[in-house]
């Protein structure tokens, strides 16, 4: 019983990437990496924030320390995963979504699913660089995608240092990581309702320059609750710039303690 419940923790923690862990925090912000990504860039905020807000970073099988793992086929199949080795941690902690780009839909399927089955919602859905899902967001075909072409994107994109595009031994396994994401994605159901299936706020937060997305305005259909909008100097990364990352997780701060006030 007591290996059963180890091995549950040990494969939940592989799901699900704390590198700050904070006891005495009162929210758990849960992050959602871009497509191609792993989960430290945001792991890593947990040191950013005070005491009181614990950050968790979702990592994808097939990276870090999943590297082991078949890449996933299906979004349906990640979002179950991830439900499941979130729910220990959502039951006694308020907790808010970040998600980037990608990431996003992935967020949003997963609080689909846990209000659905669980009763469970995020106070607040911070969306940072996407189309809302019902805006049908241009993804290409991730099988077909070819390494130069996905090279050429990351440099439009702006989120990926030289160093990484010049080693081609090195951004193959990129390349690999990148193309299975996109191909899960291919299995998103774009076709989503108009109707309001969350209650939670949402802000949506992107770069003014950046040219991949579209209709920010929709994802206030997703919910019933406040909607908000701001936009940062910049491209589809522009939170890789230290001071919109600041912004960021000040606003973040802002909304979840002011949260706590109507809960
Ligand atoms: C064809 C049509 C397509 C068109 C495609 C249209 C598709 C639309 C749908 C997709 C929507 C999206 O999500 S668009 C997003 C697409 N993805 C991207 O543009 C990729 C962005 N770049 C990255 O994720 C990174 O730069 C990579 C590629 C290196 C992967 O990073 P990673 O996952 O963290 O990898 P990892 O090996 O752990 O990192 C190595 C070390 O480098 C550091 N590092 C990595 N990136 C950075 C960075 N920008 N600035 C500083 N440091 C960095 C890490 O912190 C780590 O340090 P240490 O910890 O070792 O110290």
């Amino acid at each position: 019983m007591e290996e059963r419940k180890e091995a549950r923790k040990a494969r939940n923690e592989k799901i699900v990437n704390c590198l700050y862990q904070k006891p005495d925090a009162i929210f758990r912000l849960i992050c959602f990496p871009w497509a191609g990504g792993g989960s430290t860039h945001f792991a890593k905020w947990g040191q950013k924030f005070h005491d009181l807000l614990e950050v968790h970073s979702i990592r994808l099988a097939g990276r870090e320390t999943r590297t082991e793992e078949p890449f996933v086929t299906d979004i349906n199949q990640a979002v179950d995963e991830i439900v499941c080795a979130l729910l220990p941690l959502l039951q006694d902690k308020l907790f808010a979504f970040f998600g980037h780009s990608m990431g996003n839909y992935l967020a949003f399927m997963t609080a689909r699913q846990l209000k659905e089955q669980y009763n469970l919602e995020p106070v607040h859905f911070f969306v940072s660089s996407a189309t809302p899902p019902h805006s049908q967001p241009q993804i290409p075909d991730g099988k077909t995608l070819t390494e130069e072409e996905v090279k050429w994107s990351y440099m439009d994109f702006g989120g990926t240092p030289n160093c990484f595009l010049i080693n081609s031994q090195e951004f193959q396994e990129y390349f690999l990581i990148f193309k299975a994401d996109v191909h899960m994605l291919n299995t998103y159901n774009f076709d989503a309702p108009l109707k309001a299936v969350l209650s939670c706020d949402v802000t949506c937060i992107f770069g003014s320059e950046d040219k991949i997305i579209s209709n920010l305005e929709g994802w206030k259909d997703i919910t019933s609750g406040s909607f908000g909008m701001y936009h940062r100097q910049g491209g589809h990364f522009y939170l890789m710039e230290p001071s919109h990352e600041a912004f960021i997780q000040n606003h973040i701060t802002k909304c979840l303690e002011l949260s706590t006030i109507s809960y």
